[in-house]
Parts: structure tokens; C-alpha cells; sequence
């Protein structure tokens, strides 16, 4: 854990330890945490001026922002949050930022619930879900259907090289779902047996483009040439206002080792770590798979085509201008 900034309460630099080190993962479970980070910033803050209150703040955003780049769910939270911040004195402060807080928390879970009803309209009884990592937004479309009494069954890609595949098997389970357990190569010859993919996001952009784990893209294109559904499960929380104004999504790059360990590394190289092998290892997290190989977005707004998420945008977002933690 690094040393926290003047005026940041450690409990934020935990959890945004915890977010980096993926500790806390996938982007409502990141934006929910840190929606609780600055609530308990704001309960546990000893400033003694309003303006000392807001830099802390402030403080405790950028240090939570500074994790993670790709999911927009976290500035999203962090911004909603912020901007709820309203008072006079300490004690007006501290009480508004945490009652918004609150009111994030509320709205993620019910957002959650309600695509999951969508979502689940679209599941047939007796249908086959292929998955890519693990979506708590996809597992809540299953979840919903299962309510309804539909049988489903489940295809999980084990998704390299975190393996969020396991959690959603291990949450499947849980529910009696019936699992198969696939190696990510094996995705295409699975999809014959599969009525739809059915994923997360982490990001959407403008265009309707779905950023989600590594390996989303590949298996979208592999689902289309074989006629099957992509389906993308995501609150309108993960809609990038950025991307409205021309901005591209940052893509995180994570550490080799979770690729490849040192050990297998000197296998390779027959050299010891810290000397220069020549061997360069890319572990990009995520990627982009753009709006032609998706059929729906499914958000608590009702499902869109990829095309017209922008609409939806416009209409949540506005202009939008600047962050909260960078004034
Ligand atoms: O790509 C991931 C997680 O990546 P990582 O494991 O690197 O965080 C998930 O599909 C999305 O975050 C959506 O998850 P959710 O629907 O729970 O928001």
C-alpha cells in the first residue's frame, strides 16, 4: 500500500489498491467500491474548513481514478458522486456526499435488476449462453431468467490469463446451472451449441462499439460467421461520455507475470530475469469489438442496437464538461 495523499483517508488507498491489483474486479463491482471509498472519506474526514473537506475529496477521487483506465464505470461513479457534494458547512458536506453515495449504490443495484429482466426476455427456455470473464450485469440476465423458470445452460469461456471464467462457473453452480468448462481456444467449435454469446462491457463508446475482456472481439466475429447472437449486458454506466466528443477508450496494459511467470520465462529464455532476453510479453486487458458484430445492447433503459446507444447518451449525459477532481 503507497503512502496516501495529505488529507486522503486510508481506507481509499486500500481499496484503490484492491482495484488495481484486481482484488476488487469488473466494472459495476470497481464503481460500487468506490462509490463506498468516498463515502467513507467523507464520514471519516477530520478537515476542518469546507475547502479543506472538498480537496480531500477531490483528493480521494484522483487517487481512486488513478487505478484502472478502461472501465468507465469508475469516473462515472467518482463524477456522479462529486457532483452531489453540496453545503455550506463540514457537516452539510459530509452528510450530502455520502447520501449520494448512497443513492449510487441504490441505483447500480436496482440498473443491475432491471436489465437482468431484459435481458432475460431474450433468453428462450432451454437456451445455451456461451460467456467471455465474468459480468455481473450478463449473470444478472441469467439470474432473472432462472426466476422466470426458464432451464438455461451455460458454455464458459475460462478466459485468460486472469481466469474470470471460474467465478462465473462458480457462481452458475450456485444456481444449478448446468456448466461447461472451455479453454478460450476452443470458443468456435463450441458456438455450434451455443444460441447466444452473452457478455459484459466495460466500456461503450459513441458508436456503439463494446469494450469487454480480451478476447470479447474475437469471439463476437466468430459468433457472427456462425450465426449466433452476441448480446452485451451493461448498465448505462458503462456509457463513455467521453467518446461523444471524438475520444478514444484507453485500453490497460497489466504486468507480463500474469502471463507468464518468471519461472516459465527463464524456461523460455534459459536467461535470469533481471538480465535483457529479447522476450517481450503483451498482456492487453481488454479490446474493442465494434457495433456490426453485436446485436444488443442490453441496458436497464431497455436493449438498444449498438448503432443508437449515442441517442441514449445524449440524453444522459449532455455536454459534458471537465471532471470534478481535476478543478
Ligand atoms: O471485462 C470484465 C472484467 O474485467 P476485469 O476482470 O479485468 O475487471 C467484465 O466483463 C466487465 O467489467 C463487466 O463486468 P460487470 O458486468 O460486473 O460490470
Amino acid at each position: 500500500m503507497g503512502e496516501e495523499p495529505p488529507g486522503v483517508e486510508p481506507v481509499v488507498d486500500s481499496t484503490a489498491a484492491d482495484i488495481a491489483d484486481m482484488r476488487i474486479r469488473g466494472a459495476a463491482t470497481i464503481a460500487d467500491a468506490a462509490a463506498e471509498a468516498l463515502a467513507t472519506q467523507a464520514t471519516r474526514s477530520d478537515a476542518s474548513s469546507p475547502d479543506a473537506f472538498r480537496s480531500g475529496m477531490r483528493a480521494a477521487a484522483r487517487r481512486l481514478y488513478e487505478t484502472r483506465p478502461t472501465a468507465v464505470s469508475l469516473p462515472n461513479a467518482l463524477r456522479y458522486v462529486l457532483q452531489g457534494m453540496d453545503g455550506e458547512t463540514v457537516s452539510e458536506l459530509r452528510a450530502s456526499t455520502v447520501d449520494r453515495a448512497e443513492t449510487f449504490q441504490r441505483d447500480l443495484e436496482r440498473a443491475q435488476a432491471q436489465l437482468g429482466e431484459i435481458g432475460a426476455n431474450r433468453l428462450r427456455d432451454g437456451d445455451v449462453v456461451m460467456t467471455h470473464c465474468h459480468s455481473t450485469d450478463a449473470l444478472s440476465c441469467i439470474e432473472a431468467a432462472l426466476e422466470a423458470g426458464k432451464h438455461v445452460e451455460a458454455i464458459v469461456k475460462e478466459t485468460r490469463p486472469r481466469k474470470q471464467g471460474h467465478i462465473t462457473a462458480s457462481q452458475l453452480r450456485e444456481w444449478g446451472v448446468p456448466v461447461t468448462l472451455i479453454v478460450d481456444n476452443a470458443a468456435r467449435r463450441y458456438l455450434d451449441d451455443a444460441d447466444h454469446v452473452l457478455v459484459g462491457a466495460d466500456s461503450i463508446a459513441a458508436d456503439g462499439s463494446v469494450i469487454n475482456k480480451i478476447g470479447t472481439s474475437g469471439l463476437a466475429v466468430n459468433a457472427r460467421e456462425r450465426g449466433v447472437p452476441v448480446m452485451v449486458a451493461a448498465q448505462t454506466i458503462k456509457l463513455h461520455p467521453d467518446t461523444m466528443t471524438g475520444h478514444t477508450v484507453a485500453i490497460e496494459m497489466r504486468e507480463d507475470s500474469e502471463v507468464l511467470a518468471p519461472d516459465e520465462r527463464t524456461e523460455i529464455t534459459g536467461l535470469e530475469e533481471s538480465e535483457d532476453d529479447g522476450l517481450t510479453v503483451e498482456n492487453p486487458a481488454f479490446d474493442v469489438t465494434p457495433p456490426r458484430h453485436v446485436d444488443a445492447i442490453v441496458t436497464e433503459r431497455g436493449q438498444f442496437p449498438p448503432e443508437s446507444i449515442v441517442t441514449l447518451m445524449r440524453e444522459l449525459f449532455g455536454e459534458t464538461i471537465g471532471e470534478p477532481w481535476e478543478t
